[in-house]
């Protein structure tokens, strides 16, 4: 006798006998009680056994067909007889249902289209579970080496045996899913899954190398995981049969998901009634009771882990933004900051009128200067020591050789004519980012010397554009309050803040208009002159130590113009926060305007031709042949002077004029100043080492209030102009109706194939064409946050993380979310609760990844025709690379490589994973009908991996969403601040 291939068939399991040479291969018509020796072989000739042993049925008759046969077996076995073996009250049951008590017994119908096409036939699988082995001193059924946990099966053609198979390591568990056609009475499954599955194919017969498809290369191969679903039949229906599943990782490969399928399938198996009555009670037996709760998937698993790390972060954040701000606010009033004033010395400012190619337009920034320009040396020395910042025929001078002091609390006028330098000089005195090269060194002038509290109470110095940027969607009180929030420190009360919100409008005129929006140049608010005052306001609620206005009273009603010189006038007097230096630059003040001031500091083609009291200007003017007719404006007529000595006058005694400004520079230092422009009286002199960082330091609030501040004003933006929201959210919907619609319940045809991939494929796309209004919505709000940042209103990170979430959350959370809700029910994808969930997880992410690109586009590209470009030929590279279109299989080389950086790849292949797994087409192909399974073409066609999901879930969350978050936190911070 040849020995079976497979060790659990030594001794031949109930049902089979060796005949003919063969090991255990000849089916039996006993029942399971007749032991391997005594059992009779089915004649070869016969299709069936002519006739079981009654009461059995199946293949090889071990199946149990009524409720009485087993009982009914034994007696007539004569195995009833009371004796030392037998107990006289173990009646003998037969259990109708898959769940294995002891062992039970399977026989199928074995229904694929394909593999019944091949081996036309009655093709039939008989299938054994054991859970543990029966005894035969308390039953009498057979007995036989099996093991506990274990699993047989044979497959049978036409009544001879094709291959078998055995697997150990079996557990069971119940899923309510079933396997049967809907309408069916759903009373769901038990699922039976066996490690280290084993099969093999008896040489010779019809599948195994006999007939015109040799399986067994592919049979005898099969190894890894079996598992066995079998819905449960109706225990009211005597002759119900069910439907069941044989699945192995290669069978699945070779026959699609749904593995090898059975139906008409019956089990039956004689068992005590005491252990069916414990089954029943306890849920012992095959271990249905065991693994009942289902496990989390891991796509599941890993979303919920990036998700609570993410949260966590974000409250991590959020208790430190908190724990920061009470502190803030705890902190001890500082009242001893008194105002700021400067001096600044041999001050030069150039711009390179033509782009030098391969020369790096370089900044010098003060640390240069301190060491290249000792505030000794003269001014020629110091320019061959820096970085060229010499004139050369490119370079453009717009400030030259300044030199001056403003004392701290003093209130200074800076005249010239249009061009003659005057905004370059206050914006470098502010500290703002110039393109350009300065040159020279500016000191802050400290009033007193604080008492050092660890902590600044006031911003240093706060700047008035020349042009208004001011939130459109906010009112005028709420701008202000909002600036007012922002630029004085935390530990000034709400209230104290309100007040001086209140005082401010009221200064400025403003309560007409204090409710009203302010409006931008699509959407008119406010007039131009009442932008301007509101403008002012921002920087009047700050009350910084040193304010530096540039043109604030240009389009200002000579009545709003000496509303807002009281203002600053008030604000240099003092109030208890303390008083500000005032400097401001104007066109043409009226006399009353002109003697406010405490000093005036005039501008004649980049240089200062005349720094003091207003009342000396007089005088200047006669010792300068220009007497000024009485009657007149003083102004004007320095500002007559001042144009006369630029352009032509310039040419025409050029020698001269620049002899009488090296005079004039020095003219006129306010009462307690040298000659030499420096404080006389010991105050303190700070040397800025670096002028710009030192006054464009951090802002005066906390982080949180930052955020919270910023993200009131987005919220309010969002409500009072919900057109964008609504156009993506809205849009989506309609989107996803259309869409869904063109899709509509794809079927499992060939062309339904086709879109199915195609509708997954759509969404993508259409995600990620709604993604480019991330770019166009960043750039628009450039300009206000780069002009609120250089005044040190707030940091980056904070608007970043406001911005974001505000867009996140709006633009593409929601949409994502609606669009591919509706598109998953109309195209009639996988109807399982985790993939659906799974799905949606992906599409947000790859939008929010999108997104961020693109944001990423407008931050580092102030041109946003360019980032729509940029951001164009990136969809056009997700396309391509994407898996659908190009064949990932057949790039070569680098291009290759480039499906790694594309998101659309990881998203595509995450959700084709699931949504393409177990799908079986059926169709007919020139009238020949085939089935087959997707899985075995589509790794060809899309080089996907089936399984990874986890792995693309999480390149997509943390390489391209929170990858992409990172570099367009460092994008903001270099590229979006501003430079003059
Ligand atoms: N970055 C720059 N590039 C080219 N030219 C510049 C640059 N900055 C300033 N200028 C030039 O320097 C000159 C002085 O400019 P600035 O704006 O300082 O003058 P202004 O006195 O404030 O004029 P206005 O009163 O008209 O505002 C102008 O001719 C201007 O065109």
């Amino acid at each position: 006798m040849s020995v079976s291939a497979l060790s659990m068939y030594q001794s031949c399991p109930p049902g089979l006998t060796s005949a003919n040479g063969t090991a255990c291969n000849a089916a039996t018509c006993n029942s399971t009680f007749v032991a391997p020796d005594a059992r009779v072989p089915k004649p070869t000739s016969d299709r069936q056994c002519s006739s079981c042993d009654a009461g059995f049925g199946g293949v090889n008759c071990n199946v149990c067909q009524s409720a009485g046969s087993c009982q009914a077996r034994k007696s007539s076995l004569g195995l009833n007889t009371p004796n030392a073996l037998f107990g006289q009250n173990e009646t003998l049951v037969c259990h109708k249902q898959p769940s294995a008590v002891h062992t039970t017994y399977i026989d199928c119908n074995v229904n694929q289209l394909t593999v019944n096409g091949v081996y036309p036939g009655e093709m039939r699988m008989t299938l054994s579970k054991t859970y543990k082995p029966d005894s035969f001193s308390e039953t009498g059924l057979a007995s036989w080496p099996q093991e506990s946990n274990t699993a047989l099966s044979q497959v049978w053609l036409n009544g001879v045996e094709q291959f078998y198979c055995q697997a150990a390591g079996c557990s069971a568990k119940n899923s309510s899913s079933t396997l049967s056609p809907q309408g069916d009475p759903v009373l769901g499954s038990s699922l039976w899954t066996c490690t280290s599955l084993q099969c093999y194919c008896i040489p010779g017969t019809a599948m195994c190398g006999a007939g015109s498809l040799d399986l067994s290369p592919v049979i005898n191969k099969l190894n890894g995981t079996l598992t066995m679903p079998c819905d449960y039949v109706d225990p009211n229906n005597a002759t119900a049969t069910s439907h069941c599943a044989f699945r192995g990782e290669l069978l699945n490969n070779f026959l699609g998901e749904g593995g090898l399928p059975l139906d008409n399938c019956q089990f039956g198996s004689c068992i005590t009634q005491s252990d069916l009555d414990e089954f029943y009670a306890t849920g012992a037996g095959d271990g249905d009771a065991q693994g009942s709760g289902s496990s989390l998937s891991k796509a599941v698993i890993a979303g919920l882990v990036i998700l609570g790390v993410a949260v966590a972060a974000l409250l991590a954040l959020l208790l430190f933004g908190f724990w920061q701000q009470r502190k803030a606010r705890r902190l001890p009033k500082c009242a001893g900051q008194g105002p700021v004033g400067l001096q600044w010395e041999h001050l030069n400012y150039t711009v390179p009128l033509k782009k030098r190619f391969g020369r790096r337009n370089k900044k010098v920034d003060n640390d240069d200067l301190d060491e290249a320009l000792p505030s000794s040396s003269s001014h020629e020395g110091a320019v061959a020591h820096l970085d060229s910042p010499a004139l050369d025929h490119h370079d453009l001078s717009v400030v030259r050789n300044s030199s001056g002091s403003i004392q701290p609390g003093c209130m200074v006028a800076v005249l010239g004519p249009s061009g003659a330098g005057k905004t370059s000089l206050v914006e470098i005195l502010a500290g703002r980012h110039k393109i350009g090269r300065i040159s020279g060194t500016i000191r802050s002038i400290e009033a007193s010397l604080a008492p050092e509290t660890g902590h600044p109470s006031r911003r240093t110095i706060d700047f008035i554009d020349q042009e208004d940027a001011l939130p459109a969607f906010s009112t005028v009180r709420e701008a202000l309050q909002m600036a007012a929030d922002l630029s004085l420190p935390d530990n000034v009360l709400r209230a104290e803040k309100r007040e001086i919100v209140d005082t401010v409008i009221h200064q400025l005129g403003l309560e007409r208009v204090a409710n009203k929006r302010i409006g931008d140049a699509s959407r008119r608010g406010l007039s131009g002159g009442e932008r301007r005052r509101v403008s002012i306001g921002c920087a009047l609620v700050s009350r910084p130590r040193l304010l530096i206005a540039d043109e604030p009273l240009s389009g200002l009603d000579a009545f709003s113009a000496s509303r807002v010189i009281s203002a600053f006038r008030e604000l240099a007097a003092g109030s208890q926060l303390g008083s500000t230096t005032v400097i401001v630059t104007v066109h043409q003040p009226s006399s009353e305007i002109f003697y406010t001031f405490d000093q005036v500091l005039l501008m004649s083609q980049w240089s200062v031709i005349y720094h003091g009291p207003p009342a000396d200007s007089l005088a200047w003017c006669e010792r300068q042949g220009e007497q000024c007719p009485r009657g007149h404006n003083v102004a004007d007529h320095l500002l007559k002077i001042a144009s006369h000595t630029d352009g032509s006058s310039c040419n025409s005694g050029g020698e001269k004029l620049h002899e009488k400004r090296s005079n004039l520079s020095t003219v006129g230092s306010p009462s307690g100043e040298g000659s030499n422009g420096l404080p006389a009286e010991n105050p303190a002199i700070a040397a800025g080492p670096a002028w710009e960082k030192t006054v464009g330091g951090s802002s005066m609030s906390t982080f949180m209030t930052q955020l919270t501040v910023l993200s009131r004003r987005n919220f309010i933006t969002a409500r009072r102009d919900p057109a964008g929201a609504l156009a993506h959210i809205l849009g989506s919907a309609i989107i996803g109706l259309i869409v869904g619609g063109c899709f509509y319940q794809v079927s499992l045809t060939i062309a339904g194939f086709q879109n199915r991939v195609g509708s997954m494929y759509f969404l993508f796309i259409l995600l990620s064409f709604s993604a480019l209004s991330a770019a166009t919505a960043l750039t628009k709000s450039r300009s206000l946050m780069m002009r609120e940042r250089a005044n040190s209103l707030y940091g980056p990170t904070a608007w970043l993380v406001s911005y974001v979430a505000y867009d996140a959350l709006l633009l593409r959370v929601i949409p994502a979310l609606l669009l591919s809700t509706i598109m998953y029910w109309m195209v009639g994808m996988q109807s399982r609760a985790d993939y659906f969930f799974e799905f949606i997880l992906i599409a947000i992410l790859f939008h929010l990844a999108m997104a961020l690109y693109n944001m990423l586009l407008a931050a580092l590209i102030e041109d946003l025709s360019i980032s729509i470009l940029f951001a164009g030929v990136f969809i056009l590279f997700n396309i391509g690379f994407g898996g659908f279109l190009l064949n990932l299989n057949d790039l070569r080389g680098v291009f290759r490589w480039l499906q790694w950086v594309c998101p659309m790849k990881y998203a595509l292949e995450a959700v084709a994973s699931h949504e393409l797994e177990g799908l079986q087409l059926i169709d007919q192909v020139g009238g020949v009908s085939i089935s087959a399974s997707v899985s075995v073409f589509s790794g060809n066609l899309f080089a996907f991996k089936p399984d990874a999901f986890y792995r693309d879930l999480l390149v997509l969350a943390l390489g391209f969403v929170v990858g992409f978050f990172a570099l367009l936190v460092g994008a903001v911070g270099w590229r979006m601040r501003e430079r003059r």
